[in-house]
């Protein structure tokens, strides 16, 4: 069992697909100046590596090899993160809905977690570490100064999803990506290894009718209150 470093203050925030998380965490590492990690981009990862490798997503042992030794790196731009896997830039790459489904089927293989529990953890640095996932709070981080379950109506998840695509200029249907989330929460949320679900100490949010600036100045509260800025 690997160690968590205590003394690096962390924020965990966790939630299904379309929730925000990615936002509010994006704003929180600004505003506070700590660093980010985005675990969900990990598993998205393995799933692009897999399908690179030829690696079918049912392969566990290969999965895992995958997993172990991801040749990844993070570095960040005035625009956002830039992810570079093995010499190749997938910042995009990694984005797309079948990727995303793909690291939800792989994100079921405890042995797939495991392997990428002490890469998580490493990246609790000082000052600070603020974790987006779906298992910050529960697994990877269980003694967070702060966790926060964030969620909203699947539905309104959906028309998220689907105006991010279409202000992208992509193809998109609500009504697949309705379906797709609900099937992605549904695996997401009852698997065997670390489950969805928020921790038994976790604020919870509902951002259903929240702007991005509301869930921001709720939580921020809560950062003042722990005394954390
Ligand atoms: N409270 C909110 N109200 C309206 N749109 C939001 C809100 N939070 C996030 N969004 C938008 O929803 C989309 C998905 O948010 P994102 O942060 O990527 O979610 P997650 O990381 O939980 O999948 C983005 O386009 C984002 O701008
Ligand atoms: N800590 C995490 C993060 C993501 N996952 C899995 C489950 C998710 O469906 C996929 C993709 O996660 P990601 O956070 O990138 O997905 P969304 O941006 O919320 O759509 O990875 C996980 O099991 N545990």
């Amino acid at each position: 069992m690997s160690q968590v470093n205590t003394s690096v203050p962390v924020i965990t925030v966790d939630g299904p697909s379309g929730s925000g998380k990615g936002t509010v965490c994006r704003l929180l590492a600004e505003k506070l100046e700590w660093r980010l990690l985005d675990s969900g981009a990990l598993y998205r990862l393995t799933a692009l590596a897999a399908s690179h490798h030829g690696v079918s997503i049912d392969d566990v042992e290969a999965l895992v090899v995958l997993a172990a030794h991801l040749d990844v790196q993070f570095s960040t731009r005035d625009d956002g993160v830039q992810i570079v896997l093995e010499g190749e830039e997938v910042t995009q790459a990694i984005r797309n809905e079948s990727i995303g489904n793909d690291a939800s089927k792989i994100a079921a293989i405890g042995p797939v977690r495991q392997a990428l529990l002490e890469r998580q953890r490493a990246f609790a640095e000082l000052p600070g570490l603020i974790a987006d996932g779906r298992d910050m709070g529960t697994v990877v981080f269980p003694a967070a100064t702060l966790k926060v379950y964030l969620d909203a109506s699947v539905q309104e998840r959906a028309t998220r999803r689907y105006n991010q695509l279409i202000n992208k200029g992509l193809d998109a249907s609500l009504e697949v990506i309705l379906e797709d989330l609900q099937e992605r929460d549904t695996r997401d949320m009852n698997r065997s290894v670390a489950p969805l679900k928020p921790a038994s100490d976790a604020m919870v949010l509902d951002s259903t009718s929240m702007s991005i600036e509301e869930v921001l100045s709720a939580v921020l509260e809560e950062v003042r209150h722990k005394g954390l800025r």
